[in-house]
């Protein structure tokens, strides 16, 4: 079958018939990172199967090799040689792009090396927050140069990090919890950390860290709320497999429900810690018939497409594709607990919030998330603002409403190379 090329903007295929298909998805992101580092700081070489090829993913890889580590990208699955060492005194850069991952699991794991790590990304990574990784690294008696407790920083490694109680407050993203606890096992006193603050957003992305570590023998103590203690030891090298990204099947499971058909993403895992298994209950309560058995996770649509009143601070990062199908539902929607999310790729309440709008979508922005109502959407260009999930958001809507385009469909690359072609492919059978 010949594809239509990419061009940009890109129109977003429409469904003009119920669309029936099975997909299989490439791995998940956090999970894919949070093991190559993990992988990079382990006592022996290891494997990490079906791992992402993405942008995000790449980055990673080239940030543990800039760090000393081997990491071979050659295959499917990725062998990692550790090579993190206090007697490396190189100094060395990290381009973290866009990738939260990399800009903040990266530069506890650089302390752990003798030499000098500057860190940048791309020109919006600048706005992410990061200060209190950085505050942290510091209260750690790590040395870190920066101007602006934003990227770009140096990391001034001296080949320990003696570790201890730190505390932070991660209200505006879980993954500075993520970023202390994965390299803790490597500080020589291991690390008391507590979340001070507003409440944390994200938790099964930090029960996901934790769950990694506990499989390579790491002892981990999280009983009691915002602390986790982590004890000094050896990371165990592993021969893993990755699951398939579950936030990334969002726009495919949705198209079941906007065009009135099924959709299986095969070799949806029985139990994950992964964001995206919310969306079985969010989308049976938007009006489809959702399924999990051998085949995987089949969508069916009825026809219908309600509005929810949900609290998405668990799951952030499925809100941009929510939000599309909130704005093609017959009743009204209020998607809450998501200010974090300001702090993503883009803002993404106000990104939504004008996309949606600017098609004729009834979207008001709230402190904390989007309230939504029902309206008849038109075609036009629906900006990307360089985030793969706002672009997600787009062919959603652009499967129920004719003459949507994409702008710069292609960002989507961050976590699924190829989607604008795997996504035109379901129309085309
Ligand atoms: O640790 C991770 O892999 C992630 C944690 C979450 O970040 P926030 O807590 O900043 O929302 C999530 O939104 C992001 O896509 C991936
Ligand atoms: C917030 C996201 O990414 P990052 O890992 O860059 O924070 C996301 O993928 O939705």
């Amino acid at each position: 079958m010949t594809r239509a090329p990419v061009t940009d903007p890109w129109p977003a295929p429409l469904a003009r018939a119920p669309i029936e298909a099975r997909v299989s998805l490439p791995g998940s992101k956090s999970l894919t990172n949070r093991e190559l580092v993990l992988s990079a700081l382990a006592d022996g070489p290891g494997v990490v199967r079906r791992a992402l090829r993405s942008r995000d993913t790449d980055l990673m890889a080239a940030a543990l090799t800039a760090l000393g580590s081997t990491v071979d990208t050659s295959g499917d699955d990725w062998a990692v040689t550790p090579g993190i060492s206090a007697d490396d005194d190189r100094e060395v850069a990290v381009d973290c792009g866009l990738a939260g991952t990399v800009m903040r699991f990266v530069p506890p794991v650089a302390a752990l090396r003798g030499g000098e790590t500057a860190f940048d990304g791309d020109p919006h990574a600048r706005n992410r927050p990061m200060a209190e990784v950085l505050g942290a690294l510091r209260s750690l008696w790590v040395t870190v140069r920066s101007e602006t407790d934003r990227l770009p920083f140096t990391v001034v490694g001296s080949g320990r990090v003696r570790g201890g109680r730190v505390a932070v407050d991660a209200s505006s993203s879980s993954q500075f919890v993520s970023a202390l606890l994965l390299t803790a096992p490597r500080f020589e006193e291991g690390l008391d950390l507590r979340h001070d603050g507003g409440e944390l957003p994200s938790v099964p992305h930090v029960e996901m860290t934790v769950e990694c570590l506990r499989a390579r023998g790491v002892d981990v103590d999280d009983s009691h709320p915002n602390r986790w203690v982590v004890s000094p030891g050896p990371i165990a090298a592993r021969d893993l497999a990755i699951e398939p990204d579950l936030s990334n099947a969002a726009p495919f499971l949705m198209l079941a429900m906007t065009s009135g058909g099924s959709v299986t993403v095969a070799d949806w895992p029985t139990a994950t810690t992964q964001a995206g298994d919310a969306l079985r209950d969010i989308l049976a309560r938007m009006g489809a018939e959702v399924t999990l058995d051998d085949a995987g996770l089949t969508v069916r649509g009825t026809g219908a497409v309600h509005g929810i009143d949900v609290d998405l601070h668990d799951v952030g990062e499925l809100a941009p594709a929510v939000a599309a199908l909130a704005a093609l539902a017959d009743s009204p929607s209020r998607l809450r607990g998501i200010a974090h999310i300001r702090g993503h790729e883009t803002d993404r309440l106000a990104a939504l919030a004008a996309e949606l709008t600017a098609l004729g979508g009834d979207v008001t922005e709230l402190d904390d998330g989007l309230s939504l109502r029902p309206a008849t959407l038109h075609g036009g260009t629906f900006h990307t603002y360089a985030d793969h999930r706002m672009a997600q958001a787009a062919v959603v809507i652009g499967s129920a409403v004719e003459g949507v385009l994409v702008e710069n469909v292609d960002t989507t690359a961050k976590t699924f190379p190829g989607f604008a072609g795997v996504w035109s492919g379901l129309f085309t059978r």
